[in-house]
């Protein structure tokens, strides 16, 4: 009864997927898209942990509660890296997924299968008031397909292919990418910690 996290997220895809990913602990999930004007923390950080630790901090000092922030973005070996922490926003200001796409596979268009190597990122930080934050990572090994394929998931999933399923990120249903993501990765290491993460108890 009435177990609680506070993601400081406006992303509906993320969201989502912590929706999916608490439920089997009983735990309700409460993002910035619940909080009517909720600000916008600017992203001015180098790194996924520096970006989800500001998110973190910033929501956690307004609202004195223990607030979970994710920062997580694609890292393409050919771009050296890029779009990286810029992924959201890396074909404009608006965060069009599928322009965004469009770029990445616009400036892979020369580059062979092997060389499309890449992976997703997830930063995770739990601000905890009085307290220092917790961060923990994950990751996600792939490649960039030459055009999209699926339709579930969300930002770059359609031209993510992960080996070991065979499929694009797009192609797997929620419950198996909420097993091998970037992000299930990362918050599987908060698991032993769940009782620090969580803000009410009714
Ligand atoms: O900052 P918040 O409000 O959480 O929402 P955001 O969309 O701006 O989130 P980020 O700053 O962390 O940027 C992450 C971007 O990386 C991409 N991304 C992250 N996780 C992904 C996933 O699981 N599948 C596909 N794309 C992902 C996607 O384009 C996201 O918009
Ligand atoms: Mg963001």
């Amino acid at each position: 009864m009435g177990k609680q996290v506070i993601i400081a997220t406006k992303n509906k895809g993320k969201a989502k997927e912590f929706v999916s990913m608490f439920s089997p602990y009983g735990i309700e999930v409460k993002t910035l898209l619940d909080i009517p004007n909720a600000p916008d923390v600017e992203e001015t950080g180098t790194t996924f942990k520096e970006n989800a630790i500001l998110k973190a901090e910033t929501i956690s000092g307004e609202m004195n509660t223990i607030v979970i922030a994710d920062d997580s973005g694609l890292a393409i070996d050919a771009l050296e890296g890029r779009p990286g922490v810029y992924s959201a926003r890396y074909a404009g200001e608006e965060k069009n997924d599928e322009a965004n796409m469009d770029k990445v596979l616009m400036e892979l268009k020369d580059i062979p299968g092997e060389d499309r190597t890449a992976r997703f990122h997830c930063a995770l930080a739990v601000a905890v008031p009085g307290e220092e934050t917790i961060t923990v990572e994950g990751t996600c090994d792939g490649h960039i397909l030459f055009e999209r394929q699926g339709t579930n998931g969300f930002g770059y999933d359609p031209i993510f292919f992960v080996k070991e399923q065979g499929k694009s990120m797009a192609e797997l249903s929620s419950s198996e990418k909420n097993k091998i993501s970037h992000r299930a990765k990362a918050l599987q290491q908060l698991k032993d910690r769940i009782d620090t993460i969580i803000v009410k108890g009714e």
